[in-house]
Protein backbone atom coordinates (compact mmCIF):
# COMPACT_ATOMS: atom_id res chain seq x y z
CA UNK A 1 0.00 0.00 0.00
CA UNK A 2 2.80 2.47 0.91
CA UNK A 3 2.95 3.39 -2.79
CA UNK A 4 -0.71 3.30 -4.00
CA UNK A 5 -2.03 6.91 -5.10
CA UNK A 6 -5.59 6.59 -5.92
CA UNK A 7 -6.82 8.53 -9.09
CA UNK A 8 -10.04 8.85 -7.14
CA UNK A 9 -11.35 8.26 -3.26
CA UNK A 10 -14.93 7.32 -3.03
CA UNK A 11 -16.76 8.23 0.15
CA UNK A 12 -19.82 5.95 1.73
CA UNK A 13 -22.26 8.70 3.70
CA UNK A 14 -24.01 7.67 6.78
CA UNK A 15 -21.49 6.69 9.66
CA UNK A 16 -18.59 7.33 7.50
CA UNK A 17 -18.82 10.96 5.96
CA UNK A 18 -22.06 11.77 8.29
CA UNK A 19 -23.66 10.31 11.66
CA UNK A 20 -26.72 10.38 10.61
CA UNK A 21 -27.98 7.81 13.25
CA UNK A 22 -29.72 10.37 15.57
CA UNK A 23 -32.42 11.45 12.74
CA UNK A 24 -33.09 8.33 11.08
CA UNK A 25 -34.21 6.88 14.54
CA UNK A 26 -36.18 10.01 15.21
CA UNK A 27 -37.69 9.24 11.66
CA UNK A 28 -38.38 5.48 12.27
CA UNK A 29 -39.97 6.21 15.68
CA UNK A 30 -42.05 8.72 14.29
CA UNK A 31 -43.54 6.20 11.65
CA UNK A 32 -44.01 3.69 14.23
CA UNK A 33 -45.66 5.75 16.23
CA UNK A 34 -48.07 6.34 13.37
CA UNK A 35 -49.24 2.93 13.61
CA UNK A 36 -48.91 2.57 17.23
CA UNK A 37 -45.95 0.37 17.77
CA UNK A 38 -42.90 1.62 20.30
CA UNK A 39 -39.97 3.81 20.06
CA UNK A 40 -36.37 1.76 19.45
CA UNK A 41 -33.34 2.90 20.53
CA UNK A 42 -30.22 4.79 18.74
CA UNK A 43 -28.31 1.27 18.98
CA UNK A 44 -31.15 -0.43 17.34
CA UNK A 45 -31.55 1.53 14.75
CA UNK A 46 -27.88 2.14 14.22
CA UNK A 47 -27.79 -2.06 13.65
CA UNK A 48 -30.02 -1.37 11.08
CA UNK A 49 -28.59 0.81 8.42
CA UNK A 50 -26.27 0.23 5.75
CA UNK A 51 -28.55 -1.05 2.99
CA UNK A 52 -30.96 1.61 2.02
CA UNK A 53 -34.44 3.40 4.08
CA UNK A 54 -36.80 0.72 2.39
CA UNK A 55 -34.39 -2.73 4.42
CA UNK A 56 -34.19 0.45 7.31
CA UNK A 57 -37.80 0.63 7.78
CA UNK A 58 -39.05 -3.10 7.40
CA UNK A 59 -36.21 -4.54 9.40
CA UNK A 60 -37.39 -2.04 12.20
CA UNK A 61 -41.14 -3.28 11.98
CA UNK A 62 -39.49 -7.04 11.81
CA UNK A 63 -37.76 -5.74 15.18
CA UNK A 64 -34.05 -7.93 13.88
CA UNK A 65 -31.87 -7.22 11.39
CA UNK A 66 -32.18 -10.79 9.48
CA UNK A 67 -35.39 -10.64 7.46
CA UNK A 68 -36.04 -13.12 4.82
CA UNK A 69 -39.20 -10.99 3.62
CA UNK A 70 -40.86 -7.91 4.43
CA UNK A 71 -43.14 -6.87 6.97
CA UNK A 72 -46.80 -6.18 5.11
CA UNK A 73 -46.63 -2.73 6.75
CA UNK A 74 -43.21 -1.99 4.73
CA UNK A 75 -44.76 0.34 1.91
CA UNK A 76 -46.91 2.46 4.25
CA UNK A 77 -44.36 2.68 6.76
CA UNK A 78 -41.68 3.64 4.09
CA UNK A 79 -43.69 6.28 2.78
CA UNK A 80 -44.40 7.58 6.13
CA UNK A 81 -40.24 7.41 7.13
CA UNK A 82 -40.12 10.11 3.40
CA UNK A 83 -42.31 12.57 5.32
CA UNK A 84 -40.64 12.33 8.55
CA UNK A 85 -37.19 12.00 7.64
CA UNK A 86 -37.55 14.83 5.22
CA UNK A 87 -38.53 16.91 8.34
CA UNK A 88 -36.09 16.21 10.84
CA UNK A 89 -32.64 15.60 8.20
CA UNK A 90 -30.80 18.05 9.49
CA UNK A 91 -31.35 18.55 13.59
CA UNK A 92 -28.78 15.88 14.68
CA UNK A 93 -26.47 15.07 11.95
CA UNK A 94 -22.98 15.90 12.46
CA UNK A 95 -19.99 15.20 10.36
CA UNK A 96 -17.72 12.74 12.66
CA UNK A 97 -14.31 13.88 13.76
CA UNK A 98 -11.67 14.57 11.25
CA UNK A 99 -13.89 14.44 8.15
CA UNK A 100 -13.74 17.95 7.36
CA UNK A 101 -10.11 18.34 8.08
CA UNK A 102 -9.68 15.23 5.80
CA UNK A 103 -11.59 16.44 2.66
CA UNK A 104 -10.21 19.98 2.72
CA UNK A 105 -6.52 18.04 2.89
CA UNK A 106 -7.45 15.86 0.03
CA UNK A 107 -8.97 18.55 -2.24
CA UNK A 108 -5.87 20.55 -1.64
CA UNK A 109 -3.96 17.64 -3.19
CA UNK A 110 -6.07 17.99 -6.47
CA UNK A 111 -7.65 14.27 -5.64
CA UNK A 112 -10.82 13.71 -7.67
CA UNK A 113 -13.97 12.67 -4.68
CA UNK A 114 -17.18 10.78 -4.96
CA UNK A 115 -19.78 10.11 -2.29
CA UNK A 116 -21.82 6.26 -2.92
CA UNK A 117 -24.35 5.91 -0.76
CA UNK A 118 -27.34 3.80 -0.13
CA UNK A 119 -29.31 6.61 0.91
CA UNK A 120 -32.13 7.76 -1.44
CA UNK A 121 -31.32 10.54 -3.35
CA UNK A 122 -34.07 12.51 -2.10
CA UNK A 123 -32.29 13.01 1.25
CA UNK A 124 -28.23 12.72 0.20
CA UNK A 125 -28.41 15.75 -1.60
CA UNK A 126 -30.41 18.48 0.92
CA UNK A 127 -27.89 16.53 3.87
CA UNK A 128 -24.62 17.24 2.03
CA UNK A 129 -25.88 20.37 1.35
CA UNK A 130 -27.01 21.80 4.81
CA UNK A 131 -23.61 19.94 6.14
CA UNK A 132 -21.62 22.55 3.35
CA UNK A 133 -19.55 19.28 2.26
CA UNK A 134 -21.43 18.65 -1.14
CA UNK A 135 -18.84 21.33 -3.16
CA UNK A 136 -16.07 18.54 -2.27
CA UNK A 137 -17.45 15.88 -4.46
CA UNK A 138 -17.57 15.69 -8.26
CA UNK A 139 -20.34 12.55 -7.73
CA UNK A 140 -22.67 11.34 -5.61
CA UNK A 141 -24.59 8.22 -6.68
CA UNK A 142 -27.65 7.27 -3.86
CA UNK A 143 -29.49 4.44 -3.31
CA UNK A 144 -31.85 5.20 -6.10
CA UNK A 145 -29.41 6.21 -8.66
CA UNK A 146 -29.10 2.58 -10.36
CA UNK A 147 -31.08 -0.25 -9.94
CA UNK A 148 -29.01 -1.75 -7.78
CA UNK A 149 -27.49 -0.85 -4.70
CA UNK A 150 -24.23 -1.67 -2.07
CA UNK A 151 -23.17 -4.40 -1.93
CA UNK A 152 -23.93 -4.08 -5.81
CA UNK A 153 -20.40 -3.15 -6.92
CA UNK A 154 -22.26 -0.87 -9.48
CA UNK A 155 -22.91 2.25 -7.78
CA UNK A 156 -19.06 2.51 -7.07
CA UNK A 157 -18.29 1.57 -11.10
CA UNK A 158 -21.00 4.11 -11.96
CA UNK A 159 -18.95 6.88 -9.62
CA UNK A 160 -15.74 5.83 -11.13
CA UNK A 161 -16.98 6.20 -14.24
CA UNK A 162 -18.14 9.76 -13.68
CA UNK A 163 -15.09 10.89 -12.27
CA UNK A 164 -13.23 9.55 -15.43
CA UNK A 165 -11.39 7.25 -13.55
CA UNK A 166 -11.25 3.51 -13.15
CA UNK A 167 -12.48 1.99 -10.06
CA UNK A 168 -9.28 -0.31 -9.43
CA UNK A 169 -7.60 3.01 -8.87
CA UNK A 170 -9.97 4.29 -6.74
CA UNK A 171 -10.15 4.18 -2.86
CA UNK A 172 -13.01 3.36 -1.66
CA UNK A 173 -13.75 4.52 2.50
CA UNK A 174 -16.84 2.74 4.73
CA UNK A 175 -18.18 1.99 7.71
CA UNK A 176 -20.28 -1.21 6.81
CA UNK A 177 -20.18 -5.15 5.37
CA UNK A 178 -22.35 -3.37 2.19
CA UNK A 179 -19.09 -1.39 2.07
CA UNK A 180 -16.77 -4.07 2.39
CA UNK A 181 -18.91 -6.57 -0.25
CA UNK A 182 -19.06 -3.85 -2.92
CA UNK A 183 -15.39 -2.64 -2.65
CA UNK A 184 -14.47 -6.58 -3.19
CA UNK A 185 -16.65 -6.74 -6.28
CA UNK A 186 -15.70 -3.70 -7.82
CA UNK A 187 -11.64 -4.37 -7.32
CA UNK A 188 -11.34 -1.21 -5.05
CA UNK A 189 -9.36 -0.85 -2.25
CA UNK A 190 -11.24 -0.65 1.17
CA UNK A 191 -10.31 1.92 3.61
CA UNK A 192 -12.91 1.28 6.67
CA UNK A 193 -13.25 3.44 9.35
CA UNK A 194 -13.33 3.19 13.23
CA UNK A 195 -16.56 3.87 13.73
CA UNK A 196 -20.11 3.67 12.17
CA UNK A 197 -22.72 1.09 11.65
CA UNK A 198 -20.82 -1.68 10.38
CA UNK A 199 -24.10 -3.99 10.43
CA UNK A 200 -22.82 -7.64 9.95
CA UNK A 201 -19.44 -6.86 11.68
CA UNK A 202 -18.12 -10.72 10.82
CA UNK A 203 -17.68 -9.64 7.49
CA UNK A 204 -14.67 -7.31 8.55
CA UNK A 205 -13.38 -10.05 11.01
CA UNK A 206 -13.13 -12.50 7.57
CA UNK A 207 -11.36 -9.49 5.87
CA UNK A 208 -8.64 -8.10 8.42
CA UNK A 209 -6.64 -6.67 5.41
CA UNK A 210 -8.98 -3.72 5.31
CA UNK A 211 -6.90 -0.68 6.65
CA UNK A 212 -8.88 1.20 9.59
CA UNK A 213 -8.37 4.89 9.48
CA UNK A 214 -10.40 8.06 10.22
CA UNK A 215 -10.83 10.42 7.35
CA UNK A 216 -7.82 12.77 8.48
CA UNK A 217 -5.51 10.19 8.80
CA UNK A 218 -5.99 8.82 5.57
CA UNK A 219 -5.66 12.32 4.04
CA UNK A 220 -2.17 12.67 6.11
CA UNK A 221 -1.40 9.18 4.93
CA UNK A 222 -1.79 9.70 1.11
CA UNK A 223 0.04 13.26 1.15
CA UNK A 224 2.50 11.47 3.23
CA UNK A 225 2.27 8.01 2.46
CA UNK A 226 4.95 6.69 4.91
CA UNK A 227 3.79 8.17 8.23
CA UNK A 228 0.89 6.17 7.59
CA UNK A 229 0.18 3.77 4.66
O1 LIG B 1 -29.16 4.43 3.77
C1 LIG B 1 -28.44 3.63 4.41
O2 LIG B 1 -28.89 2.57 4.86
C2 LIG B 1 -27.00 3.95 4.68
O3 LIG B 1 -26.39 4.74 3.71
P1 LIG B 1 -24.82 4.61 3.45
O4 LIG B 1 -24.68 3.71 2.28
O5 LIG B 1 -24.39 6.04 3.19
O6 LIG B 1 -24.17 4.06 4.68
MG1 LIG C 1 -22.48 3.62 5.80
Amino acid sequence: MNRFRPAAVLFDLDGTLVDSAPDLTTAVNRSLADIDRPALTEDQVCAWIGNGARRLVARALAGRRDITAEPPATDAALARFFVHYHDCLHEGSRLYPGVRDGLERLQAMGLPMGVVTNKPAAFTTPLMASLGIAGYFGVAVSGDTLDVKKPDPAPLIHAAGQLGVAIEDCLYVGDSDADRAAAEAAGSPLVRVPYGYPGDDAIFADHPAAMTLTVDQLAVGLAEPRKVL
